[in-house]
């Protein structure tokens, strides 16, 4: 295998970009709309764009239904794009099948969430990893040459002896030690990407930190550009650089993951810190004044609100917002740091009034961090993610 060539690349390199990807899904008219002219369609994903570079894991954050995982089949090419691009070194990529999407997917490697699912039963680890090293050209020409390459895969995910695990079949292996031979797969094409769909939610709690930590491993001895798709923002504390967070289909906020999740701006965000599990707060999404905080529902993403799509649910909402689309506004002391949020206008702020702008605030949510006139609270806004050994 030739993972040494990959690792050699420049920390930081951006390998993989979207540049204001978008998705619409046409769905089938309603009877009463049949004779409308209009399209109908699932605003699944609409303008989203960031960088993957070598060496750093970036999250992309939200609820259900917030178009995370249509964001990853886009970079894997796995749908047909709407509108927008995907740049591979810079350079626009659509691959449809064939020589080039085999080349596309030798760079950019899809996790995803089931290893239940992911892996053929009827087949052994041994099928399944020389197939990877197989089709892409990294078997070497020997059968030693093949035993090798199959005992490094193993040995880079922590499955030793790899004598153990190669003849075995799925349903022998514990959930972790399935995904671990998921990730040993893509790490069979020798990639410079990973795309990872909710990596560790179909996993026991108790071993989904000991993934989460090789994926950050084969990160740093890989040099891999990491995408890191979850509902769980407090992971994407523990484990990525950088944390975007989406909503019904938008980006709404993104910076480093400290940040974002330690001093989140964008209304969306600190909901759903809020909602997250405490073990501090005994009534779960209800806090202590009974009051919930997650209510509200995403909206229909057929017909999404105008204007910012939070709008119906922010506690914070001013008349601009049901009209006009937030642009990113970066946040003024914290560099890389944006919330698609008109509270970080202060023209809009000024000319809307910050009295009359939040008529029906919400007050157990608080003031965004533009209004805060106090010290910023050093304390987790978040728990990190259960801590329990490796069990695999
Ligand atoms: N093939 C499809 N046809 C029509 N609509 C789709 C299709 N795939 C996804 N959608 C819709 O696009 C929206 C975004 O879905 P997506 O799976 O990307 O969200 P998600 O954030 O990954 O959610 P989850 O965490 O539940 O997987 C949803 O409303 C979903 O119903």
């Amino acid at each position: 295998m030739t993972l040494s060539e990959s690792a050699a690349a420049p920390v930081n390199e951006v390998v993989l970009e979207a540049v204001g990807l978008t998705k619409h899904f046409p769905v089938r008219k309603r009877l009463r709309d049949l004779f409308s002219r209009t399209p109908t369609a699932v605003h699944a994903v609409d303008d989203v764009s960031f960088a993957l570079r070598r060496g750093q894991v970036t999250a992309l954050v939200g609820e259900s239904g917030s178009g995370k995982s249509t964001v990853a089949r886009l970079l894997a090419q796995l749908h047909r794009r709407t509108a927008g691009d995907i740049r591979l070194h810079g350079v626009s990529t659509t691959v449809r099948g064939g020589r080039a999407f085999r080349s596309y997917v030798r760079r950019v490697q899809l996790i995803l969430q089931d290893p239940f699912a992911s892996l053929n039963p009827v087949h052994t680890i041994r099928y399944h990893l020389t197939r990877s090293l197989r089709i892409h050209g990294n078997a070497g020409r020997t059968a030693e040459d093949l035993e090798k390459a199959l005992g490094e895969l193993l040995t880079r995910v922590s499955l030793t002896p790899a004598e153990r695990y190669l003849d075995a079949f799925p349903h022998e292996l514990s959930g972790g030690q399935r995904q671990r031979v998921a990730i040993a797969r893509a790490l069979g094409a020798d990639p410079e990407v990973l795309l990872a769909d909710e990596p560790v939610s179909m996993l026991d709690v108790s071993i989904r930190l000991g993934v989460l930590n090789l994926l950050r491993d084969l990160k740093d001895r890989l040099n891999l550009a990491i995408l890191y798709i979850t509902h769980d923002i407090a992971s994407a504390r523990y484990f990525a650089d950088e944390t975007i967070v989406m909503y019904a289909g938008r980006m709404v906020e993104g910076g480093d993951s400290e940040t974002v999740t330690q001093n989140p701006a964008h209304p969306y965000t600190r909901l759903l810190i809020e909602s997250a599990p405490d073990p501090d707060r005994i009534t779960g999404a209800a806090d202590a004044t009974g009051q919930d905080r997650g209510n509200g529902e995403p909206p229909s993403l057929i017909r999404p609100p105008a204007g910012c799509r939070f709008h119906p649910r922010c506690p914070h909402v001013m008349p601009r917002c049901k009209v006009d689309l937030p642009l990113r506004l970066e946040i003024a002391d914290r560099p890389g740091h944006w919330a698609a949020c008109w509270l970080y206008d202060p023209a809009t702020v000024a000319a809307e009034g910050s009295a009359s702008a939040a008529p029906d605030a919400d007050p157990t949510i608080g003031p965004p961090p533009a209004a805060r006139t106090g010290p910023r609270s050093s304390a987790p806004a978040v728990p990190l993610i259960h801590r329990a050994e490796d069990a695999r």
